[in-house]
């Protein structure tokens, strides 16, 4: 059947209503994100959906550009953006009016983010969820760490089991093909061979670097297996120096999380391209979409931080939804104060809109058409059977 194409309930390609009970799961869960960052000193901010294109798509949002959706302001007729991801605002806020407060600077967000284009395996379409951290101002492995610790801890309060943090080191290839002279024409195939993971052309085209890149391409899974591989690739300097960063993040996060299922993908490459030091996707056993990515960047091209940020559209479809209501049906005149402490046991009182004239019959209809367990009548609370 063909959809009515002036059907109210129809949506833009991407957008899509969430609805009873997964709403109230996603809010009560960014509500329970944004309490474990604040329980570490995160302090919760929220920058505008929306924002000229000028401002958003410079900096760090330079990389923004091609998913970003236009709007001309009716009003001053320049061109707004709605934001793909939160981050760059994040840094615009630290770069201006956040200047002054002192480092390091703890910040957390939620929000929706609007994206032109969403991933093959991207289920939510092009309205996605932000919830996650930024840390401004130290460039150390143990600001790397603590994102990566504080996202750990959130998703175990969650209960989210089998998450593991895959880091990656998006400037080691471009920093070792420069450092080999490769001639600019012949890295971008390169890259796509990297990205592919595909052995033959790697050797193919990598030249007096094939060794080394199959030897990187080789070097992925968990960093106890691939960190000793990584040492005896012989690399450049800057390489190196890339490589040495990684190993002191992963003894960091060590050192504060010892259980923490850490891998390693020397070669990959995913998300945003504004990223200048050790990144990380999140991944949980089961889920083909990533729960989460961060790194480390530049705040408007000169101050260091390093993010994490979570998509709760994905995380919160893997937890079971949220246990039901239990409801009451307030009738007409019963008590205000029993109706309250209900609320704060956590119960849906119901205030009733009948007329006090119509009766208990109509009452105890109602109750149960709304599907109330009970009913409070006076001081009363009875149950329906
Ligand atoms: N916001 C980025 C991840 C990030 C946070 N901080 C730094 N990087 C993303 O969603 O891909």
């Amino acid at each position: 059947m063909t959809e009515d194409p002036y059907s109210p309930a129809l949506l833009p390609t991407g957008f899509v209503d969430l609805l009873p009970p997964e709403a109230r799961t996603e809010a009560e869960g960014v509500a329970a994100l944004v309490r474990v960052f604040a329980s570490y000193g995160y302090d919760h901010v929220r920058p505008p959906l929306m924002e000229f294109e000028e401002t958003l798509l410079s900096g760090s949002g330079l990389s923004l550009a091609d998913q970003s959706f236009r709007v001309m302001d009716p009003e001053t007729r320049r061109m707004m953006v709605l934001r793909p991801d939160i981050t760059p605002q994040i840094a615009r806020m630290a770069a201006t009016r956040l200047q002054r407060l002192p480092r390091p600077l703890r910040l957390s967000y939620a929000g929706s983010c609007v994206v032109v284009l969403p991933s093959a395996a991207d289920e939510s379409g092009r309205q996605i969820m932000q919830a996650g951290i930024e840390l401004i101002g130290p460039d150390s492995p143990q600001a790397d760490a603590e994102v990566i610790c504080v996202a750990a801890e959130a998703l175990q309060q969650l209960d989210i089991p089998g998450v593991s943090f895959d880091l990656t080191m998006p400037s080691l290839i471009p920093a070792l093909l420069e450092e080999a002279a490769v001639p600019e024409a012949e890295r971008p195939a390169l890259m796509r061979a990297l990205d592919r993971k595909d052995a033959a052309a790697v050797s193919a085209l990598g030249g007096r670097l094939s060794e080394i890149l199959t030897a990187l391409l080789q070097a992925a899974g968990p960093a106890d297996r691939v960190l000793p591989l990584l040492a005896r690739v012989s690399l450049p300097a800057r390489a190196r120096a890339a490589l040495q960063r990684l190993t002191e993040v992963v003894a960091a996060i060590k050192a504060q999380s010892p259980d923490l299922r850490l891998t390693i993908d020397p070669v990959e490459f995913r998300g945003w391209k504004y990223h200048t030091g050790v990144c990380v996707t999140v991944f949980a056993q089961g889920c083909s979409e990533e729960l989460g990515r961060g790194g480390r960047y530049l705040c408007n091209d000169d101050e260091p931080a390093c993010g994490l940020t979570f998509r709760p559209d994905v995380l919160f479809r893997l937890v079971p939804n949220m246990p039901v209501m239990q409801r009451v049906y307030v009738a007409p005149g019963a008590s205000t104060d029993v109706a309250d402490a209900l609320r704060g046991r956590g119960v849906a009182a119901i205030n009733s809109l009948c007329a006090p004239a119509e009766g208990e019959a109509v009452y105890y209809a109602e109750a149960r058409r709304l599907g109330c367990s009970h009913i409070l009548l006076d001081a009363s609370c009875i149950e329906l059977v």
